[in-house]
């Protein structure tokens, strides 16, 4: 224990002038898998955006694996990025290109360039996550927990650290949020930190992990039977 992968001190998380969540204190380390609850508009996102360099951290302290979240700049993004796998609810994959395109343009945008390596990679993620024989398929012939596998194929193409996985089950039926589910677990497994918003109570009850709750401008861990 006790090698924490991302931490916030005395942190204070702001949209825009509106303070969101005050005194938050976190600590996840190496091999975690953290949830992430609260209501609609409670900050889950907010941290989440503050966590991936998205929303600047304006006061309190922070590190998230190895970059000083308070003295973030600009052309430091794309390389935190690069150590961080995220995941979103409403999957985000570009409609114009198949699966191996989609997984292509991030390895092209993020310093890939020789083909063969990149293939090699592609076919290595979408085994991951059960995926290996739809990457002649374009997203819209995919049904919605297909595409969530591609964006969490997508998120381990240049093997983070940690995943950030904002609801990723939120637009998935309870059968396909299960196997996706399962897909982040198997991920887990293979020593991944995953630090996972979600309003699903049913898979917290399923898969038990330490949780944390925004409520009321706060942050707190709650024990499993208050979640
Ligand atoms: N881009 C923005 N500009 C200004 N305020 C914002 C912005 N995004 C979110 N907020 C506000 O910040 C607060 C926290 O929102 P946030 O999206 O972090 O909540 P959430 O817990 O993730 O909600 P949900 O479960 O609906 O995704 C809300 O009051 C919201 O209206």
């Amino acid at each position: 224990m006790s090698n924490p992968i991302l931490y916030l001190s005395e942190a204070s998380i702001f949209q825009r002038d509106n303070l969101v969540l005050k005194n938050v204190n976190i600590s996840i380390d190496e091999g975690e898998f953290v949830y992430l609850i609260g209501k609609t508009g409670s900050g889950k996102s907010s941290l989440m955006k503050t966590l991936y360099g998205d929303l600047e951290l304006q006061q309190g302290t922070g590190a998230i694996v190895g970059f000083d979240l308070g003295k973030l700049k600009e052309k430091q993004i794309p390389f935190l990025r690069r150590k961080i796998g995220v995941v979103f609810q409403d999957f985000k994959l570009l409609n114009d290109r198949n699966v191996e395109g989609n997984l292509q343009f991030v390895l092209k945008a993020t310093g890939w360039k020789d083909t063969s390596q990149m293939n090699a990679k592609i076919s290595e993620v979408l085994e991951k996550v059960g995926m290996q024989t739809k990457g002649f398929k374009m997203p819209f012939e995919l049904s919605g927990g297909e595409q969530q596998r591609i964006a969490i194929a997508r998120a381990l193409l240049n093997d983070p650290e940690l995943i950030i996985a904002d609801e990723p089950t939120g637009n998935l039926d309870p059968r396909t949020s299960i196997e996706v589910m399962e897909v982040l677990e198997e991920i887990h497994k293979t020593g991944k930190t995953i630090l996972m918003a979600t309003h699903d109570y049913a898979l917290i009850m399923k898969y038990p992990h330490k949780t944390l709750k925004c409520e009321g401008d706060e942050l707190f861990e709650v024990v499993q039977q208050n979640a």
